[in-house]
């Protein structure tokens, strides 16, 4: 069965408040409250054994929760003590599970906090939009071991950003979805495990937000098959700008299309002498006519623009490309620094950070924002690569990915993500679902690398069985 793509979701902390309100239409908000508590309770009675506890409880709602998990440890027979920050709204849900909690409360106090051996976090939850304040901050400090219920207090669940601090949970246990801020830097270092627990609310409440941000897996995007009466061209022929000077970069990102499955590979050189890339592997076409001859070529819609390109190799090519409505996945030297005039009409770019900045200005806490806007603005997908990669589409929608390894920390590696998205544009698909798969394979591909070391060329070797890995999870 297909994966629904709603379980990839991603609502924001704002979407999360109207959909708790919708579902507690049709379930009452206190037992809402009371699963998400015992949620919590059950992981943690899973992960830890009885040990002086204190839960840190703030005035909203994941203080209630907090008062819940209070509650049902002292059933299970925990030292348990509840430490109020400020005490709920009189007559709200947080009021009536702090009514039920019978035994010791304390007030905010450093030492109680370094003394216990369990610290469970309740003081905000993922809707927090300033910074904690220091006497907060001293005594989240003190935690040694900690639990947070919904997302460690100071992260901000839409973007990750930290509110002056956040402590370092080792267990976080979010209900329904996760949210952008669990997966994303630098909040997503503070998160520990992250457990995503069913509080059951109702699926279909998922339709009344305009949910526009996802987790990166396959059935959020469907990668083409190889059907029996498949040939070359219907597979797709990418093309590729080959440097002069630095030749390695459109290599690895040919290697990386012919292994994750292009019909033809094909390299336009921009110098005469084309031994480096005929050499180089016996699958690639070299080209040796002039641009415009090669560009009369209509089987040659997808180019990749700007691994191991100078400046003027780029200012040569790319405009050509793009004249000639040419599907450009512009990479590498391609970011010139404040240029993004040059880049007007590309399908993807896939700058990293350093990049993007160089071209599109610093960026804000806030880097979804940004990256939708740029989307947006220049009409194209923009892959902001990093450890947590962010695919923004000009129609807002965003993919957060997740499945990657530090081991693509490698030079060359952008290289081979280039080759492997221009493959999957080739074959067909859309260009925000071929760049959010080319990067979950070019993940996948550094999973499978036998050590922890690989260089770009060996990733480049795995992608043709991390294709066939996101097909078969497709399922
Ligand atoms: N059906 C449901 O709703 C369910 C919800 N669930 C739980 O609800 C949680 C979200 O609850 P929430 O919206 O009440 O937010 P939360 O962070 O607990 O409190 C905000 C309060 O803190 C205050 N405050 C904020 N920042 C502050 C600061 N820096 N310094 C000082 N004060 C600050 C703020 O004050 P104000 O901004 O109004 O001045 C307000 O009073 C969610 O994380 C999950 O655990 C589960 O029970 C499942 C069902
Ligand atoms: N720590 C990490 N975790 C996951 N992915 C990473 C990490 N570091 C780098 N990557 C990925 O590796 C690739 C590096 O690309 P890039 O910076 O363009 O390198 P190069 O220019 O050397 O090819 C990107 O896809 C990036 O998302
Ligand atoms: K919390």
């Amino acid at each position: 069965m297909m994966q629904d793509r709603m379980t990839f979701a991603l609502p924001t902390p704002k979407q999360m408040e109207k959909i708790d309100q919708e579902a507690a239409k049709t379930i009452a908000a206190s037992q809402l409250m009371e699963n998400a508590g015992w949620c919590v309770t059950r992981e943690i009675l899973r992960h830890y054994s009885p040990c002086r506890t204190i839960i840190l409880c703030g005035p909203g709602n994941n203080g209630g929760d907090g008062y819940v998990v209070a509650r049902l440890l002292a059933k299970e027979g925990w030292p348990v003590t509840v430490m109020a920050f400020g005490s709920p709204k009189a007559g709200s849900q947080a009021d009536s599970a702090a009514m039920q909690w019978m035994e010791k409360t304390i007030s905010p106090s450093e030492n109680d906090v370094a003394q216990a051996e369990l610290v469970i976090d309740a003081i905000f939850g993922a809707g927090l939009k300033r910074d904690l304040d220091p006497s907060i901050v001293a005594i989240l400090k003190k935690a040694k071991r900690l639990v947070a219920i919904d997302i460690p207090s100071g992260v901000d669940g839409a973007t990750g950003a930290i509110y002056g601090y956040a402590p370092h949970a080792e267990l976080t246990v979010t209900f329904f979805r996760a949210k952008p801020g669990h997966y994303l830097f630098p909040g997503k270092v503070h998160i520990g495990k992250l457990v995503i627990k069913d509080i059951g609310i109702p699926l279909r409440v998922l339709d009344c937000v305009p949910i526009s941000t996802w987790l990166n897996e396959p059935g959020l995007w469907h990668l083409p098959v190889s059907a029996v009466d498949d040939y070359k061209y219907r597979r797709g022929v990418v093309s590729i700008i080959g440097g002069a000077k630095v030749t390695g970069a459109a290599r690895l990102s040919a290697l990386s299309a012919l292994n994750s499955g292009a019909g033809l590979v094909c390299i336009f050189p921009t110098r005469q002498d084309t031994t480096i890339y005929s050499l180089s592997s016996p699958c690639l076409m070299i080209d040796h006519h002039d641009l415009e001859t090669v560009l009369h070529d209509q089987r040659r819609q997808v180019w990749v623009c700007g691994p191991g390109l100078t400046e003027n190799e780029v200012k040569e090519n790319l405009p050509q490309l793009l004249a000639s409505k040419r599907h450009v996945v512009a990479d590498a030297g391609a970011f010139l620094p404040g240029q993004s005039h040059l880049l007007k009409g590309v399908s993807i770019m896939t700058p990293h950070i350093g990049e993007f900045t160089r071209v599109f200005g610093t960026v804000e806490s806030n880097r979804i924002q940004k990256v939708q806007q740029v989307a947006k603005d220049m009409e194209c997908v923009v892959v902001l690569k990093g450890p947590d990669t962010i695919i923004a589409g000009p129609d807002g929608r965003v993919a957060i990915n997740q499945h990657a390894s530090s081991r693509l920390a490698t030079a060359g590696s952008g290289d081979v993500l280039s080759g492997v998205i221009a493959t999957f544009l080739a074959a067909g698909m859309k260009p925000w679902e071929a760049a959010c798969a080319g990067v979950w394979v070019h993940g996948q591909a550094a999973l499978l690398c036998k050590h922890d070391w690989p260089s770009a060329e060996m990733i480049a070797g795995h992608m043709g069985k991390a294709r066939d890995l996101a097909k078969i999870s497709e399922k």
